[in-house]
C-alpha cells in the first residue's frame, strides 16, 4: 500500500468517462476564449514545457520579468479569463472541505514530452484553503513529499477523472509531474493531458 503525505488526498476515478467528456467540452470552450500559451519561468526567461491557460476571477501566470503571480487578465490577450465552468465548481464544493469559493483555474496541457518540476503551490495569498487538483487524457507519473525540497517523496499514476487535493498539513507539500504516458487514454482526440488546479487566492 502507498502511503501519501498527510494532508494528499488522491481520489481514483471521481470523475467518470460522461463527466470527463462534460468537463473537456467545458475545457475547449475556456481555451477558445482564453488561448493556451507558454509560461516562462521567472528570471531566466525558460520556456515552461506545458501550456497554460486559466478561468476564474484571477489567474496563475509567469513570465520573465515580473514572475509568478496571480492576475485578472490573459497575458497574451489582455481579455479578462473566462468565468469557471459550473461544473468546476461542483467538483470543489465536493472535495474542497471549504466554504470559500475558488478565484482561479489553472489550466495545463502536457504533450506527450511536457512534465512540471517540483515545487510548491505558494503563490496565493491563502494558504490554507486545500488546492483540488483535476487531471483528464493521458496518465502521468506524479510525484509528491512534504513541505521541504529534498524530503523523502512518493510518486503514483494519475488517471483521466482522478482528483487529487492538496489540504491541511499537505498544502504546501512538494509536487511535480515526472512524465506522461502517451496513448493511455481516449479522451482527449489528439491525445496529452490536461490537469486543472482550482485555487483560492485571497485570503
Ligand atoms: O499537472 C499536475 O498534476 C500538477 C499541476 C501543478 O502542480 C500545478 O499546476 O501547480
Ligand atoms: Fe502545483
Amino acid at each position: 500500500m502507498l502511503v501519501l503525505p498527510k494532508g494528499v488526498r488522491h481520489i481514483p476515478g471521481f470523475l467518470n468517462r460522461p463527466r470527463q467528456e462534460k468537463l473537456v467540452e467545458a475545457v475547449r470552450a475556456v481555451v477558445a476564449e482564453a488561448p493556451l500559451y507558454v509560461p516562462e519561468m521567472p528570471k531566466t526567461g525558460k520556456p515552461m514545457s506545458v501550456r497554460m491557460t486559466n478561468c476564474g476571477s484571477l489567474g496563475w501566470v509567469t513570465d520573465r520579468e515580473r514572475g509568478y503571480r496571480y492576475q485578472a487578465e490573459h497575458p497574451v490577450t489582455g481579455r479578462p479569463w473566462p468565468p469557471l465552468p459550473d461544473m468546476l465548481l461542483e467538483i470543489w464544493r465536493a472535495v474542497s472541505g471549504s466554504d470559500k469559493t475558488p478565484e482561479a483555474c489553472l489550466v495545463n496541457f502536457y504533450s506527450a514530452d511536457a512534465r512540471m518540476g517540483l515545487h510548491q503551490d505558494r503563490d496565493e495569498r491563502d494558504l490554507e484553503t486545500a488546492v483540488v487538483s483535476i487531471s483528464l487524457g493521458d496518465s502521468c507519473l506524479f510525484r509528491v513529499g512534504g513541505k521541504t525540497r529534498g524530503g523523502q517523496t512518493v510518486s503514483f499514476r494519475l488517471e483521466s477523472g482522478d482528483v487529487v487535493v492538496l489540504g491541511g498539513e499537505g498544502r504546501l507539500a512538494f509536487h511535480g509531474v515526472d512524465r506522461i504516458y502517451p496513448n493511455t487514454s481516449t479522451l482527449l482526440k489528439n491525445g496529452g493531458r490536461l490537469n486543472l488546479t482550482l485555487r483560492r487566492v485571497n485570503p
